[in-house]
C-alpha cells in the first residue's frame, strides 16, 4: 500500500480518567434503545423509504418495543415532514414511545422541525452541529469560541420554541463529528449547552456522542465516553447517549464498550443499516446481550420477518453472515461440526439441559425465528455421518446404525461433489432410497414362508433371478436365520460381522417399520440394506436381501449360477405361501 505515509490518527486521547469500568466483562443491563433508522438509516439509502414504507417500519420498531424512535429530519424533505405529520395525525405514537426529530443548529431548521412537531405529545428535539478539529477548520472556518455559539444559539432557540408551544419535549444535542474533536474541547460545548437547558431528574437532557467517522479502536472511543460521563455538569440529569459508526467495522464494540464506560443510551439501527458502512447494529448489540443471559428489552424472535421487512423497505440486503440474521449464521456444512452439533442436540435432550450449551452454535436458532430443519445443518461435499444422519432422523425418522450412517454419508457426499451443490433433504432421502431401500437386483424376493418344525424355522423364498424364478429353502434358529441360510447355500454367500437393528417410521401414517442389515464379506468389506414395510420380518428380510445383492459380485455370481425352478416347485410353494 504505497501511500500508507498520507495517514495518521484523527483522534485525540481523552485526559487521564478513572478506567476501572474495564473490569466489567459485559453490560448488565439493557440501554435506553434508541432506532435511528427511519433518519440515519434513511438518510443513507440510495432510495429514501417512501412514506408508506417508513410507516411500516416504524410499526415494525414500535412492535420491537423501541420507546425511543428518531422519526426523521423534518426539515429535510417534505416526505419526512408528513411522516411526523401523518402519525400525529393517525395518532400512531403510543403514550410510551417518544419520537425524536433532527435538526441542524440554525434558526429556519429548527423552526420548520418545530411546526412538524405540532401537536405531539411526547417529542425529543435533537439538535447538532460539527464540533471536529476537521470541520472547525475545512467546513465551518469558524474558531473553537464560535462554534461553541452555534450549539448554545441552538439549544436556546429549543428551549425557547418549547415553552412558546406550551410543550413538555426533552433534548438532545450532539457534538457531532465527536471522535475528531479534542476531548477537553467536546467537554466545554456539550457542559455550555447543558447550562442553557440546566437538566432536572424530571426533565433530563440526553448528551448524545457520535462516532460519526469511527477513527479509533473502540477501547479509547470508550476511554473518550469515560471522560466525558465522569466530567459532564448535571451528570445525574444527563442520559448519556452514544451513537456509533461502523467506519472500522466495530460500531458493536463501540457501543458495547461505551456501556461499559458510562453510556446509558445507544442509537443505532437494525443490521447496522447507515451512512457509509452503517450505524451500530442494534440488533447485533441486543443479541449479544441476550446470549449473555441479560434481557435486552426488545424483541427479536421472529428475525425472518424483520429480515424480510428491512429488506423491502431499505432495497438492502442481509449479508448471509451478518451475525445472528444471516441466512448462514446457523448453518453447518462441514462434518465435525454436523457431528457435534447432532450430538450437542441429543445431550441436550437427554439431560434436559437449562442453559444453551451446543456446540458451535452460539445461540439456539428457535429464539430467533429459525428451525433446525431448514437453517442448522445443511449437506453438501463437506459434510459427514454426523449430518447426513441427523437430517435423515430430523426429517425422516431413519436412524441407521452409526457404521452405515459412514457407508451412507460417502454416497451422499459423491453426489454432492459431482453436481457441485448443496442437497437438500428430499435429495439425500433419494440418494438413501437408490442405494439401500428394497434393492431387487440381482435377487427380487417376490414371495417367502416360514414354518416352525421342531425348535427349528424352515424357510422357503420365491426370488426372481435373471429373468427366472427360483424357490430357495433352508432352515435356522430363527426366521432371518432360515431365510439368510436359503440365499446364502444357494449362492454361495459367506458373511460374518451381521449388524441389525430396526425400529418403527413413527412419522408414517401405516406404521412402517425400518431395518437395517450389514454384512460382511471374506474380504472384509461391508454392504448395507434397508427394508421398510409394515410387517417386521418382511422389512428384515428386504434389508438383509438389499445387503446381500449389494455384496461385491452378487450379480455375477447370480449369473453363473443360473438357479431356476421348476414350474411344479414354483406353483406347490404359491399354493403354501403368505404363511409368514
Ligand atoms: C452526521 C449526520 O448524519 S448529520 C445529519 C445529516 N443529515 C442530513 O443532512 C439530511 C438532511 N439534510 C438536508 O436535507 C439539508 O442539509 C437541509 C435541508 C437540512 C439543509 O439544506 P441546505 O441549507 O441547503 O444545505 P446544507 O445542509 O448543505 O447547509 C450547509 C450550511 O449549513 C451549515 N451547517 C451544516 N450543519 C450545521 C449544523 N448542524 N448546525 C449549524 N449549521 C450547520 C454549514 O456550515 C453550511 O453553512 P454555509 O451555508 O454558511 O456554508
Ligand atoms: C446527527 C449525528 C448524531 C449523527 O448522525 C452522527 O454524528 O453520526
Ligand atoms: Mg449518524
Amino acid at each position: 500500500m504505497k501511500n500508507v505515509e498520507h495517514y495518521k490518527k484523527g483522534y485525540f486521547m481523552p485526559p487521564a480518567v478513572d478506567m476501572s469500568w474495564t473490569q466489567k466483562e459485559y453490560p448488565d443491563k439493557a440501554p435506553i434503545w434508541c432506532s435511528v433508522d427511519l433518519r440515519d438509516g434513511n438518510q443513507a439509502l440510495i432510495i429514501p423509504m417512501s412514506l408508506e414504507e417508513k410507516i411500516e417500519f416504524y410499526k415494525v420498531l414500535v412492535g420491537m418495543g423501541f420507546k425511543e424512535i428518531e422519526v426523521g429530519f423534518p426539515a429535510a424533505s417534505e416526505t419526512e415532514f408528513e411522516f411526523l405529520r401523518y402519525l400525529v395525525d393517525h395518532d400512531m405514537i403510543p403514550d410510551d414511545v417518544t419520537v425524536q426529530v433532527l435538526t441542524q443548529a440554525r434558526e429556519h431548521i429548527i423552526r420548520k422541525t418545530f411546526d412538524a412537531l405540532k401537536g405531539v405529545k411526547n417529542a425529543i428535539v435533537h439538535v447538532y452541529n460539527s464540533t471536529s478539529f476537521a470541520q472547525r477548520q475545512q467546513v465551518f472556518r469558524k474558531s473553537k469560541e464560535e462554534i461553541k455559539q452555534i450549539a448554545v444559539d441552538g439549544a436556546k432557540l429549543l428551549q425557547r420554541l418549547t415553552d412558546e408551544a406550551g410543550a413538555n419535549f426533552r433534548f438532545e444535542y450532539s457534538p457531532e463529528s465527536f471522535t475528531g474533536t479534542e476531548p477537553e474541547y467536546a467537554l466545554e460545548v456539550c457542559n455550555a449547552v447543558l447550562d442553557v437547558w440546566k437538566p432536572t431528574a424530571d426533565r433530563k437532557a440526553i448528551i448524545n456522542l457520535p462516532s460519526t467517522v469511527q477513527m479509533s479502536m473502540p477501547h479509547v472511543f470508550a476511554s473518550q465516553i469515560a471522560y466525558m460521563s465522569q466530567n459532564l455538569k448535571y451528570r445525574d440529569n444527563v442520559i448519556l447517549s452514544v451513537h456509533p459508526h461502523n467506519d472500522r467495522g466495530t460500531g458493536v464494540a463501540d457501543a458495547e464498550m461505551a456501556m461499559l464506560a458510562g453510556a446509558d443510551r445507544v442509537e443505532g439501527t437494525l443490521f447496522g443499516n447507515g451512512e457509509r458502512t452503517g450505524n451500530a447494529d442494534i440488533v447485533t448489540i441486543g443479541m449479544n446481550m441476550y446470549a449473555l443471559g441479560v434481557d435486552p428489552g426488545l424483541d427479536f424472535s421472529n428475525m425472518p420477518k424483520l429480515v424480510e421487512t428491512y429488506e423491502r423497505v431499505t432495497r438492502m440486503h442481509v449479508h448471509p453472515r451478518q451475525p445472528y440474521a444471516g441466512q448462514l449464521v446457523f448453518a453447518a456444512f462441514s462434518g465435525s461440526h454436523q457431528d457435534a452439533i447432532a450430538k450437542g442436540m441429543h445431550f441436550r435432550q437427554e439431560n434436559n439441559e437449562q442453559y444453551w450449551t451446543c456446540p458451535y452454535l452460539y445461540i439456539d436458532p428457535h429464539d430467533v425465528g429459525r428451525t433446525y430443519d431448514a437453517d442448522v445443518i445443511r449437506i453438501n461435499s463437506q459434510s459427514g455421518k454426523g449430518g447426513v444422519g441427523f437430517i435423515m432422523e430430523q426429517n425422516y425418522g431413519i436412524d441407521m446404525p452409526k457404521k452405515m450412517r459412514e457407508d451412507f454419508s460417502y454416497f451422499v457426499k459423491e453426489v454432492s461433489d459431482h453436481k457441485h451443490q448443496e442437497l437438500k433433504p428430499a435429495e439425500i432421502y433419494d440418494v438413501f432410497q437408490k442405494n439401500y431401500l428394497n434393492a431387487e437386483t440381482p435377487l427380487k424376493v417376490e414371495d417367502f414362508s416360514l414354518k416352525k418344525k421342531g425348535d427349528k424355522w424352515v424357510g422357503k423364498v420365491l426370488v426372481r433371478a435373471n429373468d427366472e424364478e427360483v424357490v430357495l429353502e433352508g432352515a435356522g434358529n430363527g426366521q432371518l436365520n432360515a431365510v439368510s441360510n436359503a440365499v446364502c447355500k444357494a449362492y454361495g454367500i459367506e458373511f460374518s460381522n451381521l449388524v441389525y437393528s430396526e425400529h418403527d417410521l413413527d412419522r408414517d401414517s401405516d406404521s412402517r417399520g425400518i431395518a437395517y442389515f450389514g454384512l460382511t464379506d471374506k474380504a472384509g468389506h461391508t454392504t448395507w440394506g434397508a427394508g421398510v414395510d409394515t410387517d417386521t420380518i418382511t422389512a428384515s428380510i428386504f434389508a438383509f436381501m438389499t445387503a446381500i445383492n449389494r455384496m461385491d459380485g452378487m450379480a455375477q455370481r447370480v449369473k453363473f449360477r443360473a438357479l431356476k425352478s421348476t414350474p411344479d416347485t414354483i406353483t406347490a410353494f404359491k399354493a403354501t405361501s403368505g404363511q409368514h
